[in-house]
């Protein structure tokens, strides 16, 4: 038997032999620098389980039957948490066993399922011989390759994560500098595939993954996150990401491409953001079955059992941050509302879903006005078809009332200005007891010349002949040419929003909008559409996508340190969006203001958050800020709104919007100084 000693060159861990050389690569680390897992021929039986120990977890050690001691000989590791992972000399990826897991710190810096070597390598053959994301990313029988996702994505996104990986810096200055191009690559629909294949793809690990596996001991693990100060987390359950359904310990990707723009497009310090999955099983049995899977392998828990891990979540989340925000990212309709309903005056948090989107709508339908020639009040006459009774369209829905009670409507009127349809077709009064609030609210009266309950949208639209139609189904292209025709033959410039993510899911195409509204519509759809034409006329592709709210929302929110977000302060972020567009812009059709402008648009949504949380008292932020306004008025700076100074929008900003601005985090090189252990911490 070969006896060895263990030594140590530097930082990495190394092993020696008897004589002191180093042992060949091969025997000398214990890990291998990739993680994940693959579809590995291993027995069910040896497929472990993530809450591993005792009998279970050598079996799991030894089931590969390395003849040799030498596994057993240790590598020195004098790490804990996060460096371990980065190290590659040590690290293990999901193969970290759950006791490694336990003395290392790393409970909750990785996916909860724990898998072996020999899956690894798996894995890391098949993409070496076969390229497996390349060949999915060609598969035309893939919905998300249907509709214009092509390969070229897949290597982008791919290639901007390695980078992400390496240097922070780099990738967010390529990022905010390009962000137009970029955005439909870290953003949607390509973080959707990106979801989708979350495990299959899965290397490094970013955030925090939190399991019913995790119960009881949420808020220690919370400790394993090695930074103090995390200014926002966005986190998921994973049961609604985006329109393909429950994608369970997956969904991390959405958490993580929000937060890309909470940096890019609002300047939130990238060390100080923080991606979390919630993981409590899935009912997407394909991915259960799916031996790549690295969530835990159950049925999703409901009611109770499952508020009370979401509930030790955010009491582990605010014991460890105590000012977090923290963003509710596609949690399925069940609970979303009721999420949100628990924990909203207890704590700093928003539904990106409910409230982000029902912001950025509004602001689409003002600037449609706008666009028109119309006042914001005329809100009150519009008469809206949506499809989708889901927390998304009923959140927008309930806030266009809002609106419209806002600009003089009482309530039932606001109401009566709406056709809502679900998967069953238009809901009416005779399902009033089979729909739940807020949706049966807006059932419509039976009787008289209404439509008959369950009518379809093509009947809806050419009886009720709206001037919006709203997509919120996330059901794919469910308006026909037909459905778009009846709609413009009843108003002259139709707003036509199909909001359902990712592309492929959106209720029509920019194209067939132009077309069968012979030019006439201002389009707005939730994932990124070309420009479309129209008899030799370019006709805008807008995109109506909660990314325009939520970035400056919370960006605002933080700034102020408030303690809520109010109803009125998402009222001042939808004014904020729709007054961001140029007059100029919005007479060619165009009701959102351009990507490429997103860090001013999230200044001006984060400064009118910041006025209207004061105005409301939830500010809790030194009053200083305050009197930068109030000062430039004094010297006749007033409201008056001053171009930025950098040159890259246009827009005018006020003083308060200059504060913003100056907090915001710019991707640069900065000098970098040593401090050791113990300093400044
Ligand atoms: N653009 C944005 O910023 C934005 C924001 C949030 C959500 N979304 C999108 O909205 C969609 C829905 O989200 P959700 O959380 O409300 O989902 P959900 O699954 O809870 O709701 C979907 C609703 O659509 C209805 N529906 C299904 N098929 C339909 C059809 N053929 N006709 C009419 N209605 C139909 C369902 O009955 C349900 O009421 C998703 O695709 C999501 O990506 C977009
Ligand atoms: O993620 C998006 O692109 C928007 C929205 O939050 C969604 O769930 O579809
Ligand atoms: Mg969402």
């Amino acid at each position: 038997m070969i006896r060895s000693c263990v030594g140590l060159l530097g930082r990495k861990a190394v092993r020696l032999s008897p004589v002191g050389a180093p042992f060949s690569p091969k025997t000398r680390v214990l890990a291998t620098a990739a993680s994940g897992s693959c579809k590995a021929g291993v027995a069910a039986t040896d497929r472990g389980t993530s809450t591993g120990g005792g009998d279970e977890e050598i079996r799991w050690r030894y089931h590969r039957g390395v003849p040799d001691r030498r596994q057993e000989l240790p590598t020195y590791v004098r790490d804990l948490g996060k460096p371990v992972l980065l190290d590659p000399l040590v690290n293990k990826g999901t193969a970290f066993l759950w006791s490694e897991r336990e003395r290392f710190h790393l409970r909750g810096l990785l996916p909860a399922r724990m898998v072996t070597m020999a899956e690894q390598e798996a894995k890391v053959l098949e993409e070496y011989r076969e390229g497996a994301w390349d060949k999915a990313a060609r598969d035309p029988n893939d919905e998300m390759v249907q509709a214009g996702l092509t390969p070229d994505n897949i290597r982008k996104w791919e290639y901007l994560k390695g980078i992400q990986g390496q240097n922070e810096t780099l990738f967010y200055s390529v990022l905010v500098n390009n962000f137009a191009e970029m955005a439909s690559v870290v953003y949607t629909p390509t973080v959707g595939w990106a979801c989708l294949n979350f495990s299959r793809m899965f290397r490094v690990a970013r955030g925090m993954y939190f399991s019913a596996k995790d119960r009881g001991h949420m808020v220690s693990i919370a400790y394993n996150w090695p930074s103090h100060e995390v200014d926002a987390i966005v986190v998921t359950d994973g049961s609604r990401i985006l329109g393909l359904g429950d994608l369970g310990m997956n969904g991390m990707g959405i958490s993580i491409g929000k937060l890309d723009l909470y940096v890019a497009a609002a300047g939130f310090h990238p060390a100080r953001v923080l991606p979390c999955v919630i993981d409590v099983g899935t009912n997407n049995k394909k991915l259960r079955e799916d031996k790549s899977y690295l969530g835990i392998n159950q049925e999703r828990l409901e009611g109770e059992e499952y508020l009370q891990v979401v509930d030790e979540f955010v009491a582990a989340a605010k014991a460890r941050w105590p000012k977090v925000l923290i963003q509710f990212e596609d949690f399925r309709t069940e609970y979303a509302s009721k999420l949100l309903e628990r924990y909203r005056y207890q704590h700093l948090c928003f539904n990106d879903d409910i409230q982000g989107t029902a912001a950025t709508a509004l602001a689409g339908i003002y600037a449609g006005l706008a666009a028109t020639g119309r006042p914001y009040s005329d809100i009150r006459h519009l008469r809206f078809v949506v499809c989708g009774a889901g927390s998304a369209g009923m959140g927008v829905v309930q806030w266009l009332c809002k609106a419209m009670e806002k600009h003089g409507a009482p309530a039932d009127e606001a109401a009566g200005n709406f056709w809502i349809l679900d998967a069953d077709g238009l809901i009416t009064d005779a399902r009033a007891s089979s729909v739940e609030e807020p949706t049966r609210r807006f059932a419509r009266p039976l009787g008289g010349e209404e439509l008959a309950d369950g009518a379809n949208v093509e009947q809806v639209v050419t009886k009720v002949r709206p001037e919006v139609l709203l997509g919120l189904s996330g059901a794919g292209r469910i308006w026909s040419p037909k459905t778009i025709e009846a709609l413009a033959e009843g108003t002259a410039r139709p707003l036509i929003f199909p909001m359902s993510n990712p592309s492929h899911k959106s209720e029509c195409s920019a194209e067939d909008a132009a077309t069968y509204a012979q030019g006439r519509g201002i389009f707005a759809s939730g994932s990124p559409f070309e420009d479309a034409s129209y008899g030799g006329k370019v006709i805008p592709s807008n995109q109506s996508n909660n990314l325009y709210v939520f970035p400056g929302l919370a960006l605002g929110a933080k700034l102020c340190q408030a303690k809520l977000v109010t109803d009125g302060m998402i009222m001042a972020a939808s004014e904020a969006l729709a007054g961001a567009n140029r007059a100029e812009d919005l007479a060619e059709g165009r009701i959102y203001p351009g990507l490429s402008d997103v860090r001013s648009i999230s200044v001006r949504v984060a400064s009118a958050v910041m006025r209207q949380a004061h105005k409301e008292g939830v500010a809790t932020a030194d009053s200083a800020i305050w009197a930068i306004e109030k000062d430039s008025r004094a010297f006749g700076d007033d409201d008056d709104h001053h171009d930025d100074g950098t040159g890259d929008s246009g827009l005018q900003h006020s003083p308060l919007d200059r504060y913003v601005m100056n907090k915001m985090y710019y991707p640069v090189y900065t000098p970098l100084a040593y401090v050791p252990r113990g300093v400044l911490e």
